[in-house]
Order: structure tokens, then C-alpha cells, then sequence
């Protein structure tokens, strides 16, 4: 797949609309070659993912594109200009979101967010604003060093919208937050998808970014493995259907002899059958003994992403190509 193929698919990504432009990029840190060649482009009202595993090049990738890091070679505009050498014109622009590490702790939490606001210029309706946007307004007047986990990430993510900018970068904001203050803070960024926000998004959260982004980039060893929509990237990688079974019904070469299985493995407690034609083995376990207790998991976007960094080395290129014969 290349990134050429992927344009005319979603008209907000057109050069024309392009908030972002990457163009064979490289950065590279001693011997570590941390950014390989890498060309993107995110459209103006794009919800844009950013994936990889540790030390792929995301946040490298972030900061060249934030006007933090200079590139060793390759172009990038931000928002039509460039933002190496430091350009502070574009710094009102853009919204980065700040670490927990940089709040004023002692300040309640709207004063913290009117001190972000003050520096950017906003307007005194800013911060009430930002604070009902990400649901902290029953906060407004707690101080930050007292706020939760999730509390404090919207509060993150509020300094990085109050003077609303016209691109957002948001880096693992869900990170180490419990399972419902993620979710809470997932309606905060559904929120702001609706509202048309342009959004770089980092995330080490398959679901969420199958969930919220528009498409997705995975970079592995500094090079982008595959670039689409999360719907796309599992269509092309023909990702198999998973059909999860008691592990009494049958041995695993029992259904491997199944015609249409292409795989059969026991995990996690169950038989798992790996199949492209799920109709056709789902009749067949219907005509061996029934169907109950027989549950169908279709591939996600987490499937694609272990494959595709799995092994990365031999399998990524492997894995890239397959993607650009079926797109
Ligand atoms: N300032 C630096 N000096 C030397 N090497 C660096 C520097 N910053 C990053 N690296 C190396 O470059 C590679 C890419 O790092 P980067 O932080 O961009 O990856 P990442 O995808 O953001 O990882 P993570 O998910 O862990 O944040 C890694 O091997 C990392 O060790």
C-alpha cells in the first residue's frame, strides 16, 4: 500500500486540504536510525493515528512535526509553513498536549488552565469553555494536585485546546488511566472528531485508535508499515475471521481437517479456528455437533498491528507487500 493509493479514498486528505505534510523524512540518533524515509499526510478535519511499538519513531516523528526536532533529511509543512527552524508564528496553531509534569499543582484547575490561556492571548471565555468541553466543569475549583488520573488528562488535554488551535497533537493521553476514565475520556475525544478537529493522535491502544482515528499510521523501525483507515487496513491484510470453540469439541487436527480452516490453535481456554470463509466452517461445525458454545470473533485492527510488528524486521516487509497486492 502506498500512501498515493490511500488520497483519493478520503477527500480530507487532498494535498490541497492537507494540515500536514511528511516527505521521505529521516532522523537518525547516532547509530540509531529512528526515522527511515517516512512521507504522510494529514487532511484538515482528520482524526489522524499515530501506532508502533516502543522506539518505532512516534514521538520523533511528533516532535520534528511540532518544529521541537530537526530533520536529517526530507520536507514537512505544518499548517502551510515549515516548522524547522523554531517558528514562532506557528506555536499559536498548534496545541500540544502538556505533560501532568508541567502543571501548576497548586492552582485549582481553572486557574491552571487560565494561566495556559494567558499565555497564548485567549480570550476570557476560553477557559470555561475548554473546562466544559472536557467535562471538567464540577472540577473547575479543585485544585490540580487533587484531581484523579483521568481528570487530570482532560485537564492535559484542555491546555492543549484552550487557545483553540487549528491542529492538535495528543500523546497517549488514555495512558495508565482505569478502564472507565479511559472510556469517559474517549467521549471527550469522540467530541472533539465531531467538532472537526484536526487531531495527531499517539496512542498504544489498538481499540481506541480503531475506534476514534480516521486512519491510522504504523510505523515500525522508523518506517511506516501501513497507513489506511482502520477499516481499510484490516480489509486488505485479509486479516481471518477467529471461530473460538470448547476445547472438548474436537482435536486440533480434527479442525484443521476442516475444509476452509486455515489454522487451528488452542488459546486463552478455547480452540480458536482461523478461517476466510467463516459461512462455510460455521455449516460444517453445525453439521459436526451444533453450534453452541461456538463464538465468532472478526479481525480487528490489533490483528493487523501484530502482524505487521511482530518480528519486525522480515515480517513488516513481508506483511507490507501482502497490504499492496490486495489494495
Ligand atoms: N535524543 C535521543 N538520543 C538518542 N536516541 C534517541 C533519542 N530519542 C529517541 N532515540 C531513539 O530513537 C528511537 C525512536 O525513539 P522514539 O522515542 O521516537 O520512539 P517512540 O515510537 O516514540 O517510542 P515510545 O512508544 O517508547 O515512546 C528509539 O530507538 C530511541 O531509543
Amino acid at each position: 500500500m502506498t500512501e498515493t493509493e490511500t488520497v483519493p479514498a478520503d477527500p480530507g486528505n487532498r494535498a490541497a486540504d492537507a494540515a500536514i505534510h511528511v516527505e521521505e523524512v529521516s532522523k537518525r540518533y547516532g547509530t540509531r536510525q529512528a526515522l527511515d524515509g517516512v512521507s504522510l499526510q494529514v487532511g484538515r478535519g482528520e482524526f489522524f493515528g499515530l501506532l508502533g511499538p516502543n522506539g518505532a519513531g512516534k514521538t520523533t516523528l511528533v516532535e520534528i512535526m511540532e518544529g521541537l526536532r530537526q530533520t536529517d533529511s526530507g520536507t514537512v509543512s505544518v499548517l502551510g509553513t515549515a516548522p524547522w527552524p523554531r517558528n514562532v508564528a506557528l506555536l499559536p496553531r498548534l496545541g500540544v498536549q502538556t505533560q501532568s509534569s508541567a502543571f501548576f499543582v497548586r492552582q485549582k484547575a481553572h486557574e491552571h488552565l487560565a494561566t495556559v490561556a494567558a499565555l497564548y492571548g485567549a480570550d476570557r471565555g476560553a477557559v470555561d469553555r475548554t473546562l466544559q468541553t472536557v467535562a471538567l466543569v464540577d472540577q473547575r475549583d479543585t485544585r490540580v494536585e487533587n484531581l484523579s488520573g483521568g481528570q487530570r488528562q482532560r485537564l492535559a488535554i484542555a491546555s492543549a485546546l484552550v487557545h483553540e488551535p487549528e491542529l492538535i497533537f495528543l500523546d497517549e493521553p488514555t495512558a495508565a488511566l482505569d478502564p472507565q476514565a479511559r472510556r469517559d475520556l474517549w467521549d471527550v475525544l469522540h467530541g472533539l472528531k465531531e467538532a472537526g478537529r484536526t487531531i495527531v493522535y499517539t496512542t498504544h491502544h489498538l481499540d481506541e485508535a480503531e475506534a476514534l482515528c480516521d486512519r491510522v499510521a504504523i510505523l515500525v523501525e522508523g518506517r511506516i508499515a501501513a497507513l489506511d483507515s482502520p477499516r481499510g487496513l484490516v480489509g486488505a491484510a485479509g486479516a481471518a475471521t477467529s471461530l473460538l470453540l470448547p476445547p472438548e469439541r474436537m482435536t486440533v487436527a480434527e479442525a484443521e481437517a476442516i475444509p476452509g480452516v486455515d489454522r487451528a490453535v488452542l488459546r486463552g481456554g478455547s480452540l480458536v479456528l482461523e478461517t476466510q470463509v467463516s459461512g462455510k466452517v460455521l455449516s460444517a461445525l453445525d453439521a459436526l455437533g451444533g453450534l453452541d458454545g461456538v463464538q465468532t470473533r472478526t479481525a480487528t485492527l490489533e490483528d493487523v498491528y501484530l502482524r505487521l510488528t511482530s518480528d519486525a524486521g522480515h515480517r513488516t516487509t513481508q506483511n507490507t507487500e501482502n497490504t499492496e497486492n490486495q489494495a
